[in-house]
């Protein structure tokens, strides 16, 4: 009896949602309204949903419940009471390699194509395998902390003491199980700041040097802005996005970092701002540009399903707009760092292509950040220079 109640559970909160909202806050909003479900319910709504999303739009023409079975079976090492009852060949191999399972989802379905899982025929940038691309999308991204050198054993040894499994990636980096509540571990949060790898990994291209004045562009709530200041902590900071709530986030980041020397303001990169921003020159601007977010949707596996490829177009056109009125504030010989979380050539080398053409822009260097080899987001980063006009 029980398998059919976990059978209807999912069909509900399957129903129950369009796409709309990210799924992680539709949760939200759906356990409240469902108070009757018990903690081991929703675990269990929550596992069998981001499990059914993460097959992208494989095999479409079967039963939902049916599609489920494969994904759960594909994402998870322990059996599920739906996969268990749907797709029984499944019992033995639960804990088989991604590469084996897919065989043996093969072998009982011949539609199925891994292909079909990232349905987007759009061009994918430079360098990415696309194979463990595809594959690293069964599996639910890490969490990384960013942290000081001089702290990383002691907040390594208490995430230990608290039975977590951490991995050391970098004298600055630990990678732990996505989930673990940091808050109730390490009760300074000023030791460490929630970053992807990836976006981490994206410093080794700001190079800035003490007393510059760098202009975070599209800051939101300033995760690269606290990233170049960990990098040089004298250099002098404008952040700016279009939205006030993020910078309202920022704000509280930045007190709880203690960084006083900067500046904040809402500015809508689509505009002539001139008024505001006449009188500024930049050493360096960090342009972490909107984008489709690809490289991100390991964690977000409901966009492998919604996301329609028309928007990527669009993406590009309001990069190209964001980079060219942010140009002309940089000083010759400094840096534009354009950055994406995309892993479409369109938004990444397309629009390097096209400032290299349209701007007095040189590229130093540029790289698809692969974060599927680490459990992490895949992120694009390009240094590109001003030359004299
Ligand atoms: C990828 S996010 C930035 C993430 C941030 N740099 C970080 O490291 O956490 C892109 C940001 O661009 C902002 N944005 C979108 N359109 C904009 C515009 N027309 N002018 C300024 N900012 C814009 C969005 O509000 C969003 O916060």
């Amino acid at each position: 009896m029980k398998v059919h109640h976990h059978i209807r559970a999912f069909e509900q909160v399957l129903a129950s949602y369009d796409g709309k909202l990210p799924l992680h806050r539709h949760l939200v909003v759906y356990f409240k309204q469902n108070k009757q479900m018990g903690s081991s319910d929703r675990r269990w709504a929550s596992r069998y949903i981001y499990s059914y999303f993460r097959l992208g739009k494989a095999l479409s023409d079967l039963p939902a419940i049916a599609r489920l079975a494969v994904a759960d079976f594909l994402c998870n090492n322990d059996l599920s009471l739906i996969t268990q009852h749907v797709f029984p060949t499944a019992d033995q191999h639960i804990t088989a390699s991604i590469t084996d399972k897919i065989a043996i989802v093969k072998a009982q379905y011949p539609n199925f194509q891994l292909k079909d899982v990232f349905p987007f025929s759009k061009e994918l940038s430079e360098g990415i395998d696309q194979q463990e691309f595809l594959l690293s999308l069964f599996t639910q991204p890490d969490l990384f902390i960013r942290v000081k050198e001089t702290h990383l054993p002691a907040i390594k040894a208490k995430l230990e003491e608290a039975g977590v499994p951490v991995k050391e990636l970098s004298d600055t980096t630990l990678a732990l199980p996505n989930g673990t509540k940091l808050e109730q571990i390490i009760d300074d949060a000023r030791l460490y700041q929630v970053q992807d790898f990836s976006s981490q990994k994206t410093g080794n291209y700001f190079k800035p040097k003490p007393y510059e004045y760098w202009w975070d562009c599209c800051a939101a709530s300033g995760g690269k802005s606290l990233l170049i200041h960990s990098l040089e902590p004298k250099v002098k900071l404008l952040a700016s996005d279009l939205r006030e709530t993020s910078l309202g986030n920022l704000q509280e980041r930045f007190q709880l970092a203690g960084i006083k020397d900067y500046q904040k303001k809402a500015i809508d990169l689509l505009q002539n701002n001139d008024q505001i921003l006449h009188h500024y020159e930049f050493d360096g601007i960090l342009l972490d540009a909107p984008c489709s977010g690809a490289g991100t949707w390991g964690r977000t596996p409901e966009m492998l399903y919604f996301f329609e490829a028309y928007k990527v177009a669009n993406y590009a056109k309001l990069q190209m707009a964001i980079a060219e009125n942010v140009v002309k504030y940089l000083k010759p010989g400094k840096p534009l760092i354009y950055m994406t979380c995309s892993v479409f050539k369109e938004e990444n080398e397309d629009i390097v292509t096209h400032l290299l053409k349209n701007f007095p822009l040189k590229l130093e260097s540029k790289e698809l950040i692969g974060g599927y080899h680490d459990k992490a987001d895949s992120m694009f980063v390009a240094r590109l220079i001003k030359e004299q006009e």
